[in-house]
């Protein structure tokens, strides 16, 4: 396993965007991105699973084709080491802010809570894919994007065809709340909650507010 890049200079500044299918996050996450920009940082916006040309490739196979769980962790993890060492570690290393949509918490959730996969199996995939030179990489912040899973099945409603993940039960969607609500409360200061219930405007405002009050932003 080659290692992942050292930072060097200015440090940059991972940001995960974190929720259940139709919590927001996509409403929001160019916002943010045009908030900091204007603020003089470089933003790198990506996501998970994709951000790199393989990791795309990956994210169809994960979201459209029948698998078993080990599988779908594998390629999931395969997807996030491929993206950590082609695009997210590179802008790091620069001094850029990573805007992510998703990234290991959505895997903790939908894996581990929404399928019931292993979560040992999970956090041994996690120190494999995330250990570099300066220890485990995480996110800086978490964004996560909270509200109950029946609002979240309303809001996605029946616009498209839904994918593997959008097509699962309420029961399966109250799972990943629990695996996210689980993972904020093992690391509460990564994590900024939004009250994602709220209008658009307020959402905002809570983004703007959590965001600001970190001296890097
Ligand atoms: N605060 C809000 N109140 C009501 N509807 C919202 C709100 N935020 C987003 N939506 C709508 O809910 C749906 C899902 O939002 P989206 O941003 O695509 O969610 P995600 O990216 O988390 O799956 C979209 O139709 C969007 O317009
Ligand atoms: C990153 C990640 C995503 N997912 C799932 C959650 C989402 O249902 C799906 C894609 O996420 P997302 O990009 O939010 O979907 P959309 O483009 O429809 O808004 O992948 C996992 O199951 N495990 C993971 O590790």
């Amino acid at each position: 396993m080659s290692p992942l890049q050292p930072s060097s200079g200015r440090p940059g500044r991972f940001i995960s965007f974190e929720g259940i299918d139709g919590a927001g996050k996509s409403s929001h996450i160019e916002a943010l991105a045009t908030w900091l920009r204007a603020r003089g940082h470089e933003v790198v916006l990506t996501r998970e699973p994709g951000g790199t040309p393989l990791a795309e490739r990956l994210r169809e196979l994960v979201l459209h084709v029948p698998m078993d769980p080990l599988t779908e962790a594998l390629l999931v993890f395969a997807a996030r080491r491929d993206h950590l060492v082609q695009h997210i570690e590179p802008a790091l290393a620069r001094g850029a802010l990573v805007l992510c949509d998703r990234f290991t918490d959505a895997s903790f959730a939908y894996q581990g809570g929404g399928r019931g996969f292993d979560l040992a199996v999970l956090n041994q995939l996690e120190q494999w894919v995330q250990s570099g030179p300066a220890g485990l990489r995480q996110p800086d912040l978490t964004v996560w994007f909270e509200l109950p899973a029946a609002t979240a099945a309303e809001r996605r409603g029946a616009a498209r065809a839904p994918d593997r993940f959008e097509a699962q039960d309420l029961a399966f969607f109250e799972r990943v709340a629990a695996g996210y609500a689980a993972r904020c409360a093992a690391d509460p200061a990564r994590f900024a909650r939004v009250d994602a219930s709220l209008p658009r405007e307020a959402v905002w405002a809570q983004i703007e507010a959590q965001v600001s009050a970190r001296p890097w932003a």
